[in-house]
């Protein structure tokens, strides 16, 4: 399983790739948010009219409220166009031509409930969104934000398959505030900057499946006892819900959620307009391990993912989690494989 890893990830292009957000404007990219109305789709949307790369931010939700949103936004002195699309008659004219369609449509998690509860109410929602990316912009990058991240993927990725138009590279499952979530805990624990602190987060995005490469952190962490590094990699495995029980029944992380999904689309585009040594981890197709899908840092390129770059060398700590992960990742595969075949 591991002899397929492929060599170290240079951390610092990590940390160059994933923090500087760009400020040139190479060219005009349509991005679209499904789901824009929601916890995460307003703020996420508030920080992408802000990059100088999006041209036109089209927002598409089901809510009433939509088309006040992006009346809303447009007002921001920035030069990106922000058009709102209202319920599904309007979903095709958000989606055509998009070069980014994020998607943080759906439902989120109350006290109790694990990211599993949500597949029967999302699975349909991310399907439907991405027969409509299959027939009005086949060649866009679909971002998915919503949860189980895990199976969502390989739902857009079926849909897209029977369609005729499916491109591994194109269909990501976001996975970087895993990444965000580890880097300020290890700043804290460091009493470092957050912002220089790189680590791969691999894997998934739900409880076991999220692995954090502590070993692989720059700087290194300040922890020797193996008893700290099993509790932060707890806590890193176990954020979200740390946030859902916060919240009380408002919900789970949406504010840390929108900037780690607007950093994530940052990069995206960034390496779309040819950009240099853009990375970030992500959930993607992946024959890295037995799991047809698999998160872990890659390089984003003119088509979207140019390169996978594996996740270097694990620890024997790590290795475990590995081997813990893998059986429920081909779960929630299997899930959403087969919801869409049914
Ligand atoms: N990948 C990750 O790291 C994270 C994922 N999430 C997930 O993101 C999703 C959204 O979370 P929140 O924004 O907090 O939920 P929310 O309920 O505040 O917002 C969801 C929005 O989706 C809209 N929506 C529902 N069905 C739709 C459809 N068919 N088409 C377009 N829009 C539709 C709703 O009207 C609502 O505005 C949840 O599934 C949540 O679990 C949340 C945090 C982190
Ligand atoms: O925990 C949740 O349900 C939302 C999520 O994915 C996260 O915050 O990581």
């Amino acid at each position: 399983m591991f002899s397929r890893a492929l060599k170290p990830i240079a951390a610092v292009a990590v940390q160059n790739g994933a923090k500087n957000f760009s400020t040139t404007s190479q060219k005009n990219f349509k991005v679209v948010v499904a789901g824009a109305s929601g916890g995460i789709g307003q703020p996420l949307s508030l920080l992408l009219k802000q990059n100088a790369l999006v041209t036109h931010l089209a927002l598409y939700d089901l809510a009433p409220v939509t088309p006040g949103v992006a009346v809303d936004l447009s007002h921001m002195d920035t030069p990106a166009k922000v058009t709102g699309h209202k319920g599904p008659e309007q979903l095709a004219d958000a989606i055509k031509g998009a070069d980014l369609v994020v998607i943080p449509a759906g439902v989120p998690r109350k006290p109790g409930m694990t990211r599993d509860d949500l597949f029967n109410t999302n699975a349909s929602i991310v399907r439907d969104l991405a027969s409509v990316v299959a027939k009005e912009a086949p060649k866009a990058i679909m971002a998915i934000i919503t949860n189980p991240v895990n199976s969502m993927v390989p739902i857009a990725s079926e849909v897209l398959k029977n369609a005729g138009v499916y491109d591994p590279n194109r269909v990501l499952g976001v996975t970087t505030l895993d990444v965000v979530r580890a880097c300020s805990f290890i700043g804290e624990i460091n009493g470092v900057d957050p912002r220089t602190v790189s680590i791969p987060v691999i894997g998934g995005h739900s409880g076991v499946t999220i692995i954090p490469l502590l070993s692989q952190a720059k700087p290194a962490v300040k922890l020797t006892n193996q008893a700290d590094i099993k509790k932060l990699t707890e806590r890193i495995q176990e954020a979200g819900t740390e946030v859902v029980k916060a919240k009380a029944g408002g919900g789970s992380a949406t504010l840390s959620m929108a900037y780690a999904g607007a950093r994530l689309a940052g990069s995206v585009l960034r390496g779309l307009a040819g950009e240099a040594n853009v990375v970030e981890c992500a959930y993607i197709k992946s024959d890295l391990t037995e799991a047809g899908y698999f998160a872990n840092p890659v390089l984003f390129g003119k088509n979207g993912v140019a390169k996978n770059l594996g996740y270097g060398e694990l620890n024997k700590f790590e290795q475990e989690l590995l081997k813990a992960a893998i059986p429920e990742l081909l779960k929630n595969i299997e899930t959403g494989v087969k919801f869409v075949k049914k």
